[in-house]
Parts: C-alpha cells; structure tokens; sequence
C-alpha cells in the first residue's frame, strides 16, 4: 500500500473546476466534499488527503512539504515565487494580469502610484518596464483605488473585463496569461514518484481531452 497523497485545493473561484477535472481523472471524491466547511477532507478511497487554503498560499504549503501536491493560479505563483515544480498546466480558472487606470491615466508624472493585491509582480513588471512606480498593496476591490485618487493605475485580474467596464477604468498592458497549475513539493516528487506520476497522467489526458 503506497503512502497518503496529501493535495492543497484553493477555496473560492477555482475550487469547484478543480474539483471537477479531479473527478473527471477519476479520482472519487464524495460529494459532501463540494460544500463542506471542513480544511481536511481525508478521502481514503483515493489514498488522499485534501487541504483547503487561501488560493495564495497553496504553494507556502506545497513548499513546506505539508502538501505533496497543489493545485495554484499562475499568479500566485509568480507573485509567491515558492520553491516548488509546476507539472501541469490544468488551463482552468483562465484569466489575466493586466495595467488598468481611468483614460488618460497613462501621462501622468514622476513616481506614479500603483495599486496591486500582487506587490512583488507588479515591482517586477515595471522595473522591467524601465518606469519607477510606488507600489501600494491591496487586498481586494483593487479597481476603487484609482476612482477614490489613491493610486495612479493598478495591477489585477482581468477575466471578462466586466469590473474594468463598470468602473469606467481602461486597460493599458496586458502583462502574463493566467490559468491553474498542478504544483509539486520537490522532496515529495523523489518520496512519491510514482503516485505523482500516475496522478499528473491521469490529469494531463483530460486536460488534453477539453481542449477545444
Ligand atoms: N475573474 C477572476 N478574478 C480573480 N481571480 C481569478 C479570476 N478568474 C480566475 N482567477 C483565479 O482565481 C484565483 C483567485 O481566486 P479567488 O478570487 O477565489 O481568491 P481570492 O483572491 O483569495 O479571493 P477572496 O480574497 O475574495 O477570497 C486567482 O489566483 C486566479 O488564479
Ligand atoms: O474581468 P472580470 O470578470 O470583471 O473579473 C476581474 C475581477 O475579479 C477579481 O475580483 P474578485 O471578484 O476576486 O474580488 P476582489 O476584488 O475582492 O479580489 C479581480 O480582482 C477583478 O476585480
């Protein structure tokens, strides 16, 4: 009998298409695991055991090796930059980071101000850019900052552009594509090589299977 396999789920937005294509794998998970309010979910008919975090900090448990596996947004993992292997690209929860700001935003001066829930990202995206910005790190409803004057332009998620459209904002850059990746803990990938593979095959033939 081969070790528990420990998984770290995001809660929120991307819990519930990965919890389908884990089934679609073929892998059983019940169905009190769809609204349960349980951080641990032990499904012993898989061999597994789920751990339900903050969509950022799946690859802060990956890397510390309390989860063997993860499933993380490419944002989090660019902004968290974990020391973990990303396998698979699962291409659910497909969104992207963008520069938005009311029209005209883009000539303002010196020094503008940028808000973002991605502080490292965004440091790193300008910097690249050449334009020295002040970073200012929210937490959510990022798209207020510059409708209230708090910061020049943001950094955030687009998806259907519905939030950039209903606040009059614009976008200016598209920065990076985003979907979900399949994560792995270094140490666990030589301890539980096999059950890894086996897990990243069966994932990869249905990520293979829904492309359009
Ligand atoms: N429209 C979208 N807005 C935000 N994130 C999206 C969107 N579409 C896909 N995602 C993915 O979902 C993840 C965020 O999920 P979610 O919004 O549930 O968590 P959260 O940011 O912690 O939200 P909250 O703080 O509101 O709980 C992102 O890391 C990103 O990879
Ligand atoms: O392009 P859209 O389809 O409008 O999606 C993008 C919006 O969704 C996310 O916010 P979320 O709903 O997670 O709320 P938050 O601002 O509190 O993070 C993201 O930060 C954008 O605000």
């Amino acid at each position: 009998m081969s070790d528990i396999l420990t998984m770290a789920m995001p809660k929120g937005r991307i819990f519930e298409e990965a919890v389908e294509l884990l089934r679609k794998a073929g892998f059983p998970l019940p169905p009190e695991f769809d609204d349960s309010r349980k951080l641990i979910v032990d499904v012993p008919e898989a061999n597994m055991r789920f751990i339900l975090a903050k969509p950022m900090d799946v690859p802060t448990y990956v890397e510390y090796g309390v989860a063997d596996v993860g499933v993380a947004g490419k944002d989090t993992m660019i902004e968290e930059e974990r020391d973990v292997y990303e396998v698979l690209d699962l291409k659910i929860s497909a969104c992207y980071l963008a520069v938005a700001g009311l029209p005209g935003c883009e000539k303002k001066g010196i020094n503008p101000k940028v808000a973002s829930k991605y502080p490292n990202l965004a440091t790193k995206y300008f910097k690249e850019q050449g334009e020295q910005v002040e970073i200012i790190k929210l937490n959510g409803s990022i798209e207020l900052a510059p409708l209230v004057g708090l910061a020049d332009r943001i950094v955030d998620i687009v998806s259907t552009g519905r939030t950039l459209r209903e606040n009059g904002l614009v976008e200016l850059e598209k920065i990076v594509p985003i979907t979900s990746r399949l994560i792995v803990n270094p140490v666990s990938y030589r301890m539980k090589d096999a059950q890894i593979d086996e897990m990243v095959e069966k994932l990869a033939a249905v990520v293979e299977e829904e492309k359009v």
